[in-house]
């Protein structure tokens, strides 16, 4: 018992079940019918074993008693005691019944009885496990702190407990079990549901305003069933050991009724004489928890999901290498967006987690205004805080992240007013904020269809009725140029292309309606033409809607591409801000000249190493006094690292954060043989940074093929 316990608890703590779900949706992407794969492992040995175990158990469960109830509970006071003979195979009790079918008869409610214990277990950690998802922090907070301590617990000390608490009989012991079991299944749950809560997909619901419950039990619950049913299965096993267990210390089933645990009792007293009437119940307790044990296993390979016996050890947390150093910085004011008010106006934000040695502040101080219809991109080498701004404008960051800001401004209403999921702030990002993701498998939920995902967005905001609700989603996918709209509806997210779900993921921005689109690496996942295809629908819609648009990018070509402005992200803050159209000529800090010479294009020559940026970027946890990029710079004196630049404006449009900003024709013209810099820089111009609207090539949705 204690065994089996321990395992669930363990389970609880392994890695999150990502790499599970990704095997499943695998399958599935390769085309194996769900059929199949459940046939596919019925033909295995472990499979046709645990389905023949559990066929005879669940055979005898339902029919033992009807069968055989009267031979088993007989007295013939003639045949007291008498060990194995033809007549009575495993001899007979103390009142001369038979004890081989006592045995058979006591299968039904050793089954049910710990069937019952583990649903009771289940449900409680169900619970349990989702209360922290679901209740505010504190009190999720304090949820997990008693689960916690409870798994601390060994499972049969905590059953032993609650069976004097419950008191002593069939009912007590099931209590006893059931409550026993929870604390692992609450942990598992609780593993599994945060795990998910990070998926893009989840944050794409919570930025649509979708409500905690509706998240939980239609995004999350059905994407952790997998595994919490293989453990329950498995548990089962053990919660029939348990129960036995019990019932043989006196403690479980009482007489006149009999399960496998009192049989194993009541044999017990004569094992050296008749070994038989021990013996069997013994052996029918292991054959039976044998059953439950190889069903889950069985289950786990037709599903994916590791169990302890295939799962690998849980990775330690990653812990930061080095005690915080956060720089204090200048802050700097968001530009001016000329005109109107600005849809967003962000300033002096600040992101950050704790560490061992204080907070580590990977924002440090964005300050940015984006326009009504404007497109502003967000560029820089991976850690420099790009994600961590969009999360942070969406109140998306996660506690143990804090965020602060001087100003977030949506739409004229502060977002720092209310508390992040306030229902304010979730009607009013849920339906004028929209966010694309970067990997667009992850982006859907993949339980459930594309155009049923995109329907909850009207039928949150809009009150739409479900019918109404999905004819305004085929209608938004086929705004988005996708071909057989209805159809595509109708599928599941794994069966459509890399860059059809990225269209989706659009068609599902666009299903409220959007003053601002957060578009975090939406290209990153795919290949280049359908990349041109989908930064071409951004700017499509743009265009069209007048919906201003945040584009976070590592690629300094799309966004100069895609965007009328440009920011340029390192360690945390913003170095430069510049018109995208004349990025390639008069950007100033190093870090964007560098970012600028180091992607090749269709010039570079190949017979020469290409440009890189020497040096790592820092992380939160070691940013450096003065300039973040002094280390890396090639033009970097004593005073940059000392004292860290303010974002200054160098002309209308433009601010660098540089002592030291390099001016003249090109990007390469100051730096040119320096350290980080090539001549190849010069042939960068301005000719590149054309608007993708610019292009008069029609979109090519129709023709891909999932
Ligand atoms: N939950 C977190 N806890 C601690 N540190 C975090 C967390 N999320 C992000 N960070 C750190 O904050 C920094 C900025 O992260 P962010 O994801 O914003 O970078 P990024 O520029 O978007 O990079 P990428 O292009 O790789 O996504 C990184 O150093 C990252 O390690």
């Amino acid at each position: 018992m204690a065994v089996e316990f321990e395992a669930l608890r363990a389970g609880g703590d392994q890695e999150p079940r990502d790499e599970a779900h990704a095997s499943v949706r695998d399958g599935e992407v390769r085309g194996l019918p769900g059929g199949n794969r459940w046939l596919g492992v019925l033909r295995t040995p472990l499979g046709w074993c645990a389905a023949t175990l559990l066929l005879l158990v669940l055979l005898l469960a339902v029919f033992a008693p009807l069968l055989w109830s009267g031979r088993a509970d007989a007295i013939d006071t003639g045949q007291i005691l008498q060990g194995s003979s033809g007549r009575h195979w495993l001899g007979t009790d103390n009142l001369g019944r038979d004890i081989f079918y006592r045995l058979l008869v006591a299968t039904r409610l050793s089954i049910a009885l710990a069937l019952l214990a583990t649903a009771l277990g289940v449900a409680t950690g169900l619970v349990l496990g989702v209360a922290p998802a679901l209740l505010g922090r504190r009190v999720g907070r304090t949820v997990t702190a008693v689960v916690n301590v409870a798994v601390a617990f060994p499972g049969l000390l905590l059953a032993l407990f609650f069976a004097v608490v419950f008191g002593v009989g069939a009912k007590g012991a099931v209590l006893a079990i059931g409550f026993a079991m929870a604390p692992g299944f609450a942990r598992l749950t609780q593993t599994l549901v945060a795990s998910l809560s990070e998926r893009d997909y989840v944050h794409a619901a919570r930025v649509a305003g979708v409500g905690r419950l509706r998240i939980l039990t239609r995004h999350v619950l059905p994407n952790v069933s997998d595994p919490l049913i293989v453990n329950a299965t498995i548990s089962a096993g053990g919660a029939l050991l348990a129960f036995s267990g019990l019932s043989f210390l006196g403690l479980g089933v009482q007489a006149p009724s009999y399960d496998w645990g009192r049989l194993l009792g009541e044999g017990l007293n004569g094992i050296y004489t008749h070994p038989a009437a021990a013996l069997a119940p013994g052996a029918a307790v292991v054959i039976a928890g044998l059953a439950f044990n190889l069903t889950g296993e069985a289950v786990a390979k037709a599903v994916g999901v590791p169990t302890a016996s295939r799962s690998r050890a849980p990775r330690p947390a990653e812990m930061p290498a080095a005690p915080s150093a956060t720089a204090v910085v200048p802050e700097a004011d968001a530009a001016e967006v000329p005109g109107e008010q600005p849809v967003l106006s962000v300033e002096g934000l600040r992101v950050s987690f704790p560490g061992p040695h204080g907070p580590v502040t990977a924002v440090r101080g964005v300050g940015l205004n984006v326009g009504e219809g404007e497109a502003v991109g967000v560029v820089g080498e991976s850690g420099s805080g790009k994600s961590l701004t969009a999360l942070a404008v969406s109140r998306l960051v996660e506690h143990p992240g804090e965020v602060d800001a001087d100003r977030i401004d949506f739409l004229g209403t502060s977002l720092l007013t209310e508390p992040s999921h306030s229902a304010v702030n979730r009607r009013l990002l849920g339906t004028s904020l929209a966010m694309v993701f970067q990997d667009p498998m992850t982006s859907f939920n993949p339980a459930m269809r594309v155009g049923r995902q995109l329907a909850e967005v009207a039928e949150q905001h809009f009150g739409a009725g479900r019918s109404e609700a999905l004819s305004r989603a085929v209608e938004r996918l086929r705004q988005v140029r996708m071909s057989a709209a209805a159809r595509r509806a109708a599928q599941y997210p794994h069966e459509l292309s890399g860059g059809m779900r990225q269209r989706a993921m659009i068609a599902l921005a666009l299903m409220g309606r959007p003053r601002l689109i957060v578009a975090d690496e939406p290209t990153t996942a795919l290949d280049v033409t359908v990349q041109r295809q989908v930064l071409r629908l951004l700017d499509t819609v743009r265009a069209g809607d007048g919906v201003a648009l945040l584009l976070i990018s590592h690629d300094i070509h799309v966004v100069a591409q895609t965007c009328d402005r440009i920011l340029v992200m390192y360690a945390g803050r913003i170095v430069e801000e510049l018109p995208s159209d004349r990025l390639f000529t008069t950007a100033q800090h190093p870090y964007t000249r560098a970012l600028i010479a180091a992607v090749p294009h269709m010039e570079t020559a190949l017979d020469r190493p290409l440009t890189v940026i020497p040096g790592r970027p820092v992380t939160p946890d070691r940013t450096p006094a003065g300039c973040a990029f002094a280390a890396r710079c090639p033009v970097a004196q004593d005073r940059c690292r000392v004292d860290d630049p303010r974002l200054e404006s160098v002309e209308p449009g433009h601010r660098v954060a540089c002592w030291y900003p390099q001016t003249g024709a090109g990007p390469a013209d100051s730096l040119d043989g320096k350290a980080a810099f090539t001549g190849e820089e010069a042939e960068l111009t301005a000719g590149r940074a054309e608007p993708i609207a610019a292009r008069a090539e029609p979109l090519a949705g129709e023709g891909e093929q999932p």
